[in-house]
């Protein structure tokens, strides 16, 4: 617990002096204002994250991939067996997986991280070990896990953000394996927003029409067996409750009832790279759904992301929607993995680039508008 307290007291919000000078140098750059859209936005955001004008460029990338198992699976809510997760463990560890080839691509490094698969793994290179527990308890039937364990698979994520920025990335990439993660996404994304369960689920690896039916029945049905279903788990406001409770309680119960271990070393990654002033880039639904847990343990975590893409699942869009991030790529990419967060860092490293590299009118001596 003290590796996570540590960690939210460390997280700054944007400075407000980098994001005017960066805006300022922004509508100096000879374009016409504005003319770079949305990756304007992403450079101001990533000079408020650094604290300096402009950020650096975000390079090298490191992709960590988290690992877990589901008791839900047992619900029926995934098309796939559950030896997938391990399998697709050791497929990303040969190099086999699209995470493997879209990460060459933009020369990122990989990481696996077990902290929850279903069964024991043999050690391997490019595989961390952090295991918290063989998969989750089953969320419909009541909480998936302990605060205690939700709190050391959070700390792990922290630990694998902070080993990985020691070895040199200076852009954290988010990915994560699991069969039936998109049910415990679903329902975190309804505690978190005070969404419904209809809304918020999706077909996840491809369930039928009778399988989605029961799915939205199975997060409806964790939402009431949790004590979730009554509006949005309350945000931390710092400080402690009535009873002395600390303020990251209610946040840290919601995610140990209805998230999975994945879902929580993914919210710690997100808060230990938001801790070191490293952006991180999120990926789908599953690293979306872990970033509203980030937010509501410490909301200024925020400033330090960056959403990759929108995936197809329709939790996502709330999601996004609800911690105010716009996603780069659109592509209706549904595998996890971190793949949407690698399409998107080029993207990333080219609005921080501009701010390097452009000439402003003055220096190039290009006339400006006439008013
Ligand atoms: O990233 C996404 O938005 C996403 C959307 C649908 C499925 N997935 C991946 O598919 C797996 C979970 O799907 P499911 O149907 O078993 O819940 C898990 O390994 C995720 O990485 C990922
Ligand atoms: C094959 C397969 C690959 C995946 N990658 C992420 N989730 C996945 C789910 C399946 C089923």
């Amino acid at each position: 617990m003290i590796t996570l307290e540590r960690t939210i007291a460390a997280i700054r919000p944007r400075d407000p002096g980098a994001v005017a000078e960066a805006r300022a140098h922004q509508d100096r750059l000879t374009k016409p204002r504005g003319a770079l859209g949305a990756l304007e936005e992403v450079a101001v955001r990533l000079a408020g994250a650094a604290g300096v004008s402009p950020a650096p460029v975000p390079a090298p990338p490191a992709l960590a991939i988290f690992a877990a198992d589901h008791g839900v699976h047992a619900q029926g809510v995934s098309p796939w067996p559950q030896e997938v997760t391990q399998q697709m463990v050791g497929n990303f560890l040969a190099g086999g997986a699209v995470a493997n080839a879209f990460a060459a691509q933009v020369r990122a490094t990989v990481t696996v991280v077990d902290v929850g698969v279903a069964a024991d793994l043999t050690p391997a290179p490019g595989l961390t070990i952090r295991k918290v527990a063989h998969g989750t308890a089953d969320l419909s039937q009541g909480p998936a896990m302990t605060v205690e364990q939700a709190v050391a698979a959070l700390e792990a994520g922290i630990e694998v953000a902070r080993e990985l920025v020691e070895r040199g990335a200076r852009c954290l990439i988010t990915g994560d394996m699991g069969i039936a993660n998109t049910t415990a996404s679903a329902a975190l994304i309804c505690a978190f927003t005070g969404q419904e369960a209809a809304g918020a689920t999706g077909r996840g690896t491809g369930v039928d029409d009778d399988t989605l039916a029961r799915k939205v029945e199975i997060v409806r049905r964790a939402l009431r067996v949790n004590g979730l279903d009554g509006g949005p788990a309350v945000p931390a406001a710092g400080g402690n409750g009535p009873e002395g409770e600390p303020g990251t309680a209610p946040a840290l119960r919601a995610l140990a009832a209805v998230g999975g271990l994945e879902h929580a070393a993914i919210a710690g990654f997100i808060l230990g790279g938001a801790a070191l002033r490293v952006p991180v880039i999120l990926d789908g639904v599953i690293s979306g759904s872990a970033a509203l847990a980030a937010a509501a343990l410490a909301p200024d975590v925020v400033d330090h992301c960056v959403a990759g893409h929108r995936s197809a699942e329709p939790g996502h869009a709330l999601a996004l929607a609800h911690l105010g991030l716009r996603p780069l790529v659109e592509l209706e990419l549904r595998l996890g993995e971190g793949t949407g967060g690698l399409l998107a860092h080029p993207l990333v490293c080219a609005a921080v680039r501009v701010m390097h590299e452009v000439a402003t009118f003055d220096s190039a001596g290009v006339s400006e508008k006439e008013v």
